[in-house]
C-alpha cells in the first residue's frame, strides 16, 4: 500500500508541473535574455544549477541567451596582478592594463566555464563576445558622481547591436553565451557593464523576457529595509527611483528600464544565490524578485 505521505508528495510534485503549464504555453518560442552577474556565481553547485536551468528553458521550447558578467572575478585577477580596482557610480575605472585583464577574464575564463557547464548537458552552448560577428559597437562614456563628471578610461556603452551572430546561433538551436567587451569605431576594445550590454541585446533581439541574476532578492524601495522589497514596479516609478539608488544597482535598474522602454514586455531582477531561481521566475505564478513592466500594463500583471 502507498503511504499517505508518499501520495501527498506525489500530488505536490504534480501540482508544480501543472502550475508550469500556462507559462510553458506562453513562453514557447520566446527569446529570454538571461544576465548572470559575477556576484551570483557564488559556488560550483550554484553555477551548475544555473546551467541546468538554462538547458531546461531550452528543452521547454524557449530560446535562452546568456549574457554574463564577472566583476568580482575581474577584481580578483587584477588583485593577483597588483592592479588596483576602482569603481565610480557602479562602473570600473579601466586603464589599458585593466582592460587586458577584463577581456581575458570575461571571454577566456568566465564565459568558457559557463559554456562548459551548459555543454555538460549536450553540445548546446557557443561562446562569443561583443567583438565577434560585429555583435556590439561601443562608444566611450564617462559618468557623473556627486554632480562632477568622472573619466572612467576605457569604459563604453553599447551604441549599436547587430544581433545576427546571436540570432544565427539561436536559429541553429544553440545557446549563445555572450561576454560583454565591445570595440569602438577605432577598434579599441572597451569595458561595458554587463547589465547595460545585456539589455541592449534583449532589445535588439526582440526578447520576450529579460532576467537579471544578482546577489540581492530584488529591488528594495527603501534599501536596506528588508520589508521594502518590490515585487513589481513600472517604468515610470522606476525612473523616479533611479537617482536614489546606490552603486551596482544603478546600471542594473537602468538596464531594466531601457529593456522595457525598448519593447521587452518584462524585465526581472532575481536573487541568483537561490538555487533554480531562474526556473521559479519563468515557470511559477508567484515568480521571483522584482519585475519591471511598462506603466500601462502594471495593473494587468
Ligand atoms: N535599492 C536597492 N535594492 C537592492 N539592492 C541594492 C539597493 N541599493 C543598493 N543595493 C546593493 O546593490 C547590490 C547589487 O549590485 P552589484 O553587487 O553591483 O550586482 P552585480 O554584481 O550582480 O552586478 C546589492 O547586493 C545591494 O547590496
Ligand atoms: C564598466 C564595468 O564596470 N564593467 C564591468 C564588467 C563586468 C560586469 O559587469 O560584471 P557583473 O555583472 O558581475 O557586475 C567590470 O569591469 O566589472
Amino acid at each position: 500500500m502507498i503511504s499517505s505521505t508518499t501520495q501527498e508528495e506525489a500530488q505536490l510534485k504534480a501540482a508544480v508541473l501543472v502550475e508550469a503549464l500556462p507559462w510553458l504555453q506562453r513562453f514557447r518560442g520566446a527569446i529570454a535574455v538571461v544576465k548572470y552577474g559575477g556576484n551570483a556565481m557564488v559556488d560550483d553547485e550554484l553555477k551548475r544549477a544555473f546551467a541546468q536551468d538554462v538547458v531546461f528553458l531550452r528543452a521547454a521550447g524557449l530560446k535562452p541567451v546568456v549574457v554574463h558578467g564577472g566583476g568580482p572575478q575581474i577584481s580578483r585577477m587584477l588583485d593577483r596582478l597588483g592592479i588596483e580596482s576602482e569603481f565610480r557610480g557602479g562602473l570600473r575605472v579601466t586603464t589599458q592594463d585593466a582592460m587586458d585583464v577584463v577581456r581575458m577574464v570575461l571571454t577566456g575564463q568566465v564565459g568558457r566555464e559557463l559554456v562548459g557547464l551548459i555543454n555538460a548537458h549536450g553540445a548546446l552552448a557557443v561562446g562569443l563576445s561583443g567583438e565577434d560577428g560585429g555583435l556590439f559597437r561601443a562608444a566611450r562614456r564617462g559618468t557623473v558622481v556627486d554632480g562632477e563628471p568622472v573619466d572612467l578610461g576605457l569604459v563604453g556603452d553599447v551604441v549599436d547591436v547587430d544581433p545576427a551572430a546571436v540570432q544565427d546561433l539561436i536559429d541553429a538551436g544553440r545557446i549563445p553565451v555572450v561576454s560583454t567587451v565591445a570595440p569602438d569605431d577605432d577598434g579599441q576594445v572597451l569595458n561595458v557593464n554587463a547589465d547595460t550590454a545585456a539589455s541592449a541585446l534583449a532589445v535588439a533581439l526582440g526578447a520576450e523576457k529579460f532576467v537579471v541574476l544578482t546577489d540581492v532578492e530584488g529591488l528594495y524601495a527603501d534599501w536596506p529595509d528588508r520589508s521594502s522589497l518590490l515585487t513589481e514596479v513600472d517604468d515610470v516609478q522606476l525612473e523616479q527611483m533611479l537617482p536614489g539608488l546606490e552603486a551596482g544597482m544603478v546600471p542594473k535598474m537602468e538596464a531594466c528600464l531601457r529593456a522595457v522602454r525598448g519593447g521587452v514586455p518584462r524585465a526581472t531582477v532575481i536573487d541568483g544565490r537561490v538555487r533554480h531561481g531562474l526556473l521559479l521566475e519563468v515557470f511559477t505564478t508567484q515568480g521571483a524578485g522584482t519585475m519591471v513592466v511598462p506603466a500601462k500594463q502594471a495593473v494587468a500583471q
